[in-house]
């Protein structure tokens, strides 16, 4: 990890140091798109050669089905069973109070306005399984779905060497009432949810994270297919803010776990103490000597990097810039900056907060934007699977008070037809 001094950088360095996953030779934008085409022609013979080209599993069939489920599940020992059930209550807890009615507003009187929740009928779910699989995403995606209400829940994961999903995420598809998983991964996944196969149902919105193969196939059909994206939630990433009150055994630990997803991850560490920077870099080699995923971890570490500041205020600033999916305020005195907090996917408040509650069990969502989307994109929640749809009435008082501005509004537009349809009702 290389180590930068903030006050060193001018706002180009900053513009720069920031770029993650960029793709600039469009070298994963041509594969996507070739995997795209051929989805979108041959369907799910497509499906059968992408998954012994990419996953290296010869499949006989594209699903496993309830009974095939049930038989993957018994595997899941009671005490895995608990952690998921755990899980599933906080995040479910969580996600509940997302629902909200909404009141009606008279904007005038007799002018009636107000919302109401539809849920998105079909959606897709990626849960990923390169190189970890990840039923933690599935109910991540699948709460939050059920509790909407959405009435089609397609979901899809890579297959695994077995020919089939793991255990864990058969479980979780029981616990979800789900009762089919499609065996598909990466870009061929998201082509088949957007354009629909013989087998797999073309749906509304893709949800899930995933590798830039999938963030980018997802991004490609959002633009040109009627199938919407819940948002840009690539390669895992996390920057923590420490000052001199935080614990760099901590710090390091929390560094390594996002960098352990994987090659394309990002861990920074943006510190006011030099000597927190020092111990933290010598903890972050000694813990990784032990990891079982060296390799992939020591990819990512050389991605990765520390920037010191003189203050608070300026490790925020920079996070900002940086928009971290996962912002870790690891000092005593967070209460005292998170009102600065301009953009981050999910926080994670002292140094008693590791950011892995989050991605398991807390109740918060661990889907999120990625390589700086956070600037405008949120994390999924119940409010990703519905549609808000407004709704007006107007009495007869209304179209006294509101018509005349109306028809105004319509003449200095020069829409006669528009005035016309208020006036028919003033008469
Ligand atoms: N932002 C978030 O909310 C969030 C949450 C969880 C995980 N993640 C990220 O999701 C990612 C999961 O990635 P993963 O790889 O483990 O699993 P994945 O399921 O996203 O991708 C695996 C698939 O990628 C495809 N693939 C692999 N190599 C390919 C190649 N050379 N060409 C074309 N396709 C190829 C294969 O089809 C394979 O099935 C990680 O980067 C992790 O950090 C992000
Ligand atoms: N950190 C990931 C989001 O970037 C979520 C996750 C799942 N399992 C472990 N972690
Ligand atoms: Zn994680």
């Amino acid at each position: 990890m290389k180590t930068y001094n903030y006050s060193d950088l001018s706002k180009d360095d900053i513009i720069k140091l920031v770029q993650r996953n960029v793709d600039p030779a469009n070298e994963i934008r041509a594969i996507v798109e070739e995997v795209l085409s051929t989805v979108q022609q041959n369907g799910d013979r497509a499906l059968f050669d992408y998954a012994s080209k990419f996953d290296k599993v010869i499949l006989d069939k594209l699903y496993l089905d309830k009974a095939e489920l049930e038989e993957l599940a018994s595997n899941v020992s009671t005490d895995q069973k608990a952690a998921l059930d755990t899980a599933y209550n906080n995040i479910y807890k969580f996600h509940l109070t997302q629902l909200k009615t909404e009141d009606k507003v008279e904007t005038m009187p007799g002018v009636t306005c107000w919302r109401e929740l539809r849920p998105i009928e079909k959606v897709g779910l990626y849960i990923p399984g390169g190189t970890a699989v990840l039923p933690s995403t599935f109910l991540m995606l699948g709460i939050p779905a059920r509790i909407a209400g959405c009435h089609e829940i397609v979901v899809c994961s890579p297959p695994q060497k077995s020919g089939k999903v793991n255990a864990f995420i058969a479980y979780v598809a029981l616990l979800l009432g789900i009762d089919k998983i499609y065996m598909a991964g990466g870009a061929q996944a998201v082509a088949a949810m957007a354009y629909g196969t013989e087998t797999i149902s073309k749906v509304d919105k893709i949800f899930g994270p995933g590798n830039q193969f999938v963030t980018k196939a997802k991004t490609i059909v959002q633009s040109t297919t009627t199938t919407a994206i819940d948002m840009p939630a690539g390669p895992s990433e996390v920057l923590v803010i420490a000052d001199e009150t935080a614990q760099p055994e901590f710090i390091a630990a929390d560094l390594l776990a996002q960098a352990e997803h994987g090659i394309d991850s990002q861990a920074v560490l943006v510190t006011t103490s030099t000597h927190i920077a020092e111990v933290t870099l010598a903890e972050v080699e000694r813990q990784a000597a032990v990891l079982p995923r060296a390799e992939i971890v020591q990819q990512a570490l050389y991605n990765s990097y520390v920037v010191i500041t003189n203050t608070l205020s300026e490790a925020m600033n920079f996070s900002n810039v940086y928009a971290p999916e996962h912002l870790i305020l690891a000092t005593d005195n967070w209460q005292e900056i998170t009102g600065e907090i301009i953009n981050a996917g999910s926080v994670f408040l002292g140094n008693l907060t590791p950011e892995s509650v989050g991605d398991y069990a807390s109740g918060t969502n661990h889907t999120l934007p990625t390589s700086s989307y956070a600037r405008a994109y949120s994390g999924v929640s119940v409010d990703s699977f519905v549609k808000k749809i407004t709704f007006q009435h107007i009495s007869p008082e209304g179209i006294k008070n509101i018509g005349p501005s109306v028809e105004i509004l319509a003449e200095l537009e020069g829409l006669h037809a528009h005035k016309n349809a208020v006036s028919v009702r003033m008469k």
